[in-house]
């Protein structure tokens, strides 16, 4: 029997990082989680214990923190992009990297109507992601976000369902649709001067958009509309992956109380859920490749 190594990559998930730029009294700040892979001939470390083309984990969270002073880390993607070069181009014998970055949103705490120089706020909204390849033939960055909640308190049908003995859900043509939506979207071989943080608003803007206007007939529906419209929006999007739990709010039965219930009073439900997911692929795109080979899940 003859049992072989397979894929292998390794190297340091969660490093929280936070970024003050304070050239001036009114200071920015970026709130990141920064995970780093390699990938390369790293067999010898497995397969015997040796170390000696292995560049500690530890070094690799020192090099997150000193490339996040070297350069401001905002826009995210160009940070991880300048990460990622720096352990493929400078550090032989590394192959590949992997950069993964959560960002938590913060905004300026407003005291009179004026927004404060030094003090923030964490937004309640949701957590922005990146994922960087640098292989280095080909770049793909993943730019995305998950835990978008997002409701919608009418425009939403669902009827006319497969119904088999154990059907016992009834069709409705007015019902809440609501989800945490985690989206992410690929560029491969981004153009050095691409303006990730107004693509990142665009494509969110987009996709809220068709949320709202679209009349729902399925969250299967709603989410194909979103993808499609985050592509129509931006040429540079090779494709888009969304996934979303549905949140159902289901109407609570007031035929005991003297009051009616005109779809006014629900219970939010947390589980199950439906669990919907989609994709949008713009034809004649450039290959994926290791785009959505993850490494710590997060993003
Ligand atoms: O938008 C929906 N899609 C489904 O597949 C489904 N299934 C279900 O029970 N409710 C819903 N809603």
């Amino acid at each position: 029997m003859s049992i072989q190594l397979g894929p292998i990559q390794y190297g340091k998930a969660e490093t929280r990082l936070v970024r003050i730029v304070r050239d001036t009294a009114r200071h920015e700040i970026t709130d990141l989680n920064v995970s780093s892979a390699l990938r390369g001939p790293f067999e010898a470390a497995y397969l015997d214990g040796d170390q000696s083309n292995v560049l500690p984990t530890d070094t690799q969270k020192n090099s997150a923190y000193v490339w996040a002073k070297k350069l401001n880390p905002d826009p995210i993607e160009a940070y991880g992009l300048a990460l990622a070069h720096h352990f493929v181009d400078d550090v032989p014998p590394v192959e590949a990297a992997r950069i993964e970055i959560e960002r938590y949103g913060w905004t300026r705490v407003e005291i009179d109507g004026r927004p404060h120089d030094h003090t923030f706020v964490r937004t309640g909204q949701e957590v922005r992601t990146a994922a960087i390849t640098y292989e280095p033939a080909v770049t793909h960055v993943v730019q995305g976000f998950k835990d978008l909640v997002v409701l919608k308190s009418t425009g939403s049908h669902f009827k006319d369902f497969l119904v088999d003995e154990y059907t016992t859900l009834q069709p409705t043509d007015d019902r809440i649709m609501a989800t945490s939506l985690t989206a992410k979207w690929r560029i491969t071989d981004p153009a050095a001067d691409l303006d990730w943080n107004g693509m990142y608003a665009g494509v969110k803007a987009a996709m809220l958009e068709r949320f709202a206007e679209l009349e729902s007939y399925a969250l299967q529906q709603t989410l194909w509309h979103m993808g499609r419209a985050a592509l129509e929006a931006y040429p540079a999007i090779a494709e888009i992956r969304l996934v979303a739990p549905n949140k159902h709010h289901f109407l609570v039965d007031f035929s005991r109380f003297d009051e009616p219930n005109e779809n006014e009073v629900f219970h939010a439900d947390d589980r199950p859920y439906g669990l919907i997911q989609a994709s949008a692929v713009r034809e004649g795109a450039s290959p994926a490749g290791d785009a959505w080979y993850s490494y710590t899940g997060l993003v």
